[in-house]
């Protein structure tokens, strides 16, 4: 079984405004409310792809009940440890220029967090575990090592797109797959990339520091994936971004299911562009037909 933890989950709500001026007031255009946190979207587009997965993590308050209610409707198993304080809201406003704004998120009691623990007691070397996104904010700096830490000592292979720090000592462990965005390979290595090409040799660093590979997802200009042998580049395919929330999140999902069915990671980055681009052009997270269509239209090309 695949286990998604989505430590700091949300409701994400995003709104379209065509035109904001600062200071006025507008109606919306549109709006979605949809369950979110990178790991709840790993374990929806998991389902997506028709491969089961339980989501675990912490929820609370009547936001955490929309998260429950919404993935129990869409049958994704799911056991998160329930909290006093309230699950996050994050705001993303669709306008000219798309403005993100998100909460830091509630914190948890050591009790709380002793609960949670014991939902590893269940998860065995036969399973796999996806750790995505932000801890909460009362949790110590080392929480996620100490996590992946215990995952690899008991043998249990582990996925993670979580950043800065916590990617450089996951690296050690041995992850699957670690999914950092163009912006976050700059934050890791202390650099800025005026050209995707300029990413190369930092990504080609998060395999020799023991990731087994690693994408790096480019946004409009594509994606790329490093293995110990070959650096591999995928252009972007053409269409509409109609709200690209959640798509990096899908590719996790595309490389770790397809993976594990297949154990080729070229094929299982097909279809992780194949997701993140279905994504970035659906409203909501990617339907199967939608990832079909883009699948027959991915181009791998080659670099080292
Ligand atoms: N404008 C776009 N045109 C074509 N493909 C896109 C576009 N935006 C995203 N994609 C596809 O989706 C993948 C993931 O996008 P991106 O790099 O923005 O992920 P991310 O920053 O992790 O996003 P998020 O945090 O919202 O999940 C890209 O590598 C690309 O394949
Ligand atoms: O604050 P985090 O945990 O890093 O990211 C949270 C988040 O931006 O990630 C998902 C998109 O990847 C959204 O559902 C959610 O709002």
């Amino acid at each position: 079984m695949i286990y998604t933890i989505t430590l700091n989950p949300t409701i994400d709500y995003i709104v379209t405004v065509p035109h904001l001026n600062l200071g006025h007031s507008h109606h919306m255009e549109e709006e979605l409310i949809t369950p979110g946190g990178k790991g709840i979207m790993v374990s929806r587009v998991l389902k997506a792809l028709g491969i089961p997965s339980i989501a675990l993590g912490f929820r609370g308050g009547f936001t955490g009940d929309f998260v429950r209610d919404y993935l129990e409707e869409m049958q994704i198993i799911n056991q998160f440890t329930v909290i006093k304080e309230r699950t996050r809201i994050n705001l993303v406003l669709k306008s000219d220029q798309d403005t993100e704004i998100s909460d830091y998120g509630p914190a948890a009691t050591d009790e709380e967090v002793a609960v949670f623990m014991k939902c590893f007691e269940d998860i065995s070397t036969q399973d796999f575990v996806v750790l995505s996104g932000s801890k909460l904010p009362s949790m110590p700096k080392d929480f996620y090592e100490r996590l992946i830490r215990s995952l690899h000592e008991e043998g249990v292979p582990f996925a993670c797109d979580i950043t800065k720090d916590e990617l450089r000592n996951s690296l050690q462990y041995h992850p699957l797959v670690v999914k950092p965005n163009q912006k976050e390979v700059g934050e890791l290595f202390g650099r800025t990339f005026a050209t995707w090409q300029e990413v190369i040799p930092y990504g080609k660093q998060l395999v020799e520091l023991g990731a087994q590979h690693a994408i790096v997802s480019l946004g409009g200009d594509g994606a790329l994936l490093f293995t110990p042998q070959e650096v591999i580049y995928a252009p972007p395919l053409s269409g509409e971004v109609a709200n690209p929330v959640g798509s990096g999140d899908s590719m996790v999902a595309g490389f770790v299911g397809t993976f594990i069915r297949t154990g080729d990671p070229l094929e299982a980055f097909r279809v992780a562009v194949a997701c993140g681009t279905a994504t970035a052009f659906s409203p909501d997270i990617a339907t199967a037909d939608e990832i079909e269509v883009q699948l027959a239209r991915v181009v791998l090309e080659k670099i080292e």
